[in-house]
């Protein structure tokens, strides 16, 4: 099929801009974040909820799933969508980074990744091919490539071993991409190459000349100053396909949203706001606040007065404390709303703002609105 993506607005200052990703479950507005719904939920969430909150498209990930429940059971709902009741876009990831962030005993070799299960210590063979038929079961709307995520910091040499494998495992998802879906779903490549500049331009032409869907910067988010991740991420993301989504993966705080919004990203998915939220950390146009802080006790407002959540329309921070501090399953649920709220919304008003030519304007305010010492 065709590559599934617009561009429908461009800041003239800024390397920023909105775009519509068309996909086999509905259309995706760009800049998007995606919610992480690792083990086929969003914690504490419904796929309403979800909806509510403003969530175009949520994250699947391949490692856990395949793992439990197992493709088997996901196959007698003909995919995901059905087994979750998630009616909208899902984007899975292809297990790379899970298989070397979590499993036991990882063996990367050409073929593929063998591992232990961090579940039952079970031993597998994670290939390119099985990564790629698995996200097809899955019945994603937009499958990743097997890559290899290296950790930071890392030896030139090793940054370069890793993009080298990662670019000829790209090579075979592609194809089985192609012999398997009928390129139905979209496929994107992930360019990998540590902080080094030259690799990370080796690793996109490699990727552009194999023309996928979209592409995402993967090995960021891995304990880099975040400085370095913006450098990297202003110097790489150029160089892929300008008609072509452009993914940072697991990434990141509403600042590293502005800020790589404005170098030119269009997709990004990260656990801070579900995690925060089940840790009590809460967002606000004024930065965050920990609800367990002793001076929310007696405070009747809401988490932020600004916020037309439903947290925010029917709770105060006391009772919010309270929940929290008391351990109360609610304290999760309402947490989590809200600042799944705080993220889709400054995502909805990154796309006005593009859209109407005012988002370094946008950009100011919203540094303007952050207090020194947090909400
Ligand atoms: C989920 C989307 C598809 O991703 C993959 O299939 N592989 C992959 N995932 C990553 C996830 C990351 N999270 C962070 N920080 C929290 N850094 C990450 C880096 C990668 C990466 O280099 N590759």
């Amino acid at each position: 099929m065709p590559h599934p993506f617009q561009v429908t607005a461009r800041c003239t200052t800024t390397r920023a801009r909105t775009g519509r990703l068309s996909l086999v479950h509905g259309t995706v507005e760009t800049p998007v974040f995606m919610p992480v719904g690792t083990l086929g939920t969003v914690k504490s969430l419904t796929p309403e909820d979800l909806t509510a909150a403003g969530a175009q498209i949520i994250l699947g990930n391949t490692y856990h799933l395949y793992l439990r429940p197992g493709c088997d059971v996901i196959d007698r709902f003909s995919g995901l969508h059905r087994f979750m009741n998630w009616d909208g876009p899902i984007l899975t990831d292809s297990g790379g980074f899970q298989v070397f962030s979590l499993a036991r005993l990882t063996r990367i070799t050409e073929a593929g990744a063998s591992f232990q299960s961090h579940i039952d210590g079970s031993r597998h063979l994670l290939t390119p091919e099985k990564s790629i038929e698995i996200q097809i079961s899955l019945d994603s709307d937009v499958i990743m490539c097997l890559d290899q995520c290296i950790a930071y910091p890392a030896e030139r040499a090793a940054a370069l071993a890793a993009l080298e494998i990662t670019t000829q495992w790209a090579g075979r998802c592609r194809k089985t991409w192609r012999e398997q879906s009928g390129e139905k779903n979209a496929l994107f490549g992930i360019v990998q190459g540590g902080m080094y500049d030259d690799l990370r331009r080796m690793s996109a032409e490699a990727l552009t000349a194999m023309d996928f869907s979209g592409y995402a910067l993967g090995g960021l988010s891995v304990g880099e100053p975040n400085q370095m991740m913006y450098d990297v991420a202003e110097a790489a993301l150029p160089l892929l396909p300008g008609d072509r989504p452009k993914y940072i993966m697991g990434v990141g705080t509403p600042e590293d949203l502005v800020e790589l919004t404005a170098r030119g990203a269009d997709m990004f998915d990260c656990v801070m706001p579900t995690r925060n939220a089940r840790n009590g950390q809460l967002f606000t146009r004024r930065g965050t606040l920990n609800i367990a802080n002793s001076r929310h006790r007696t405070d009747t407002a809401p988490v932020d007065s600004e916020c037309a959540c439903y947290t925010c329309r029917n709770y105060s921070r006391a009772y919010l404390r309270h929940l929290y501090q008391s351990r109360e399953l609610l304290a999760y649920r309402l947490n989590t709303l809200h600042n799944l709220h705080y993220y889709l919304d400054l995502t909805a008003r990154m796309r006005s703002a593009i859209a109407e030519g005012r988002f370094e304007a946008f950009r100011k305010r919203f540094y303007a609105d952050r207090e020194p010492g947090g909400a």
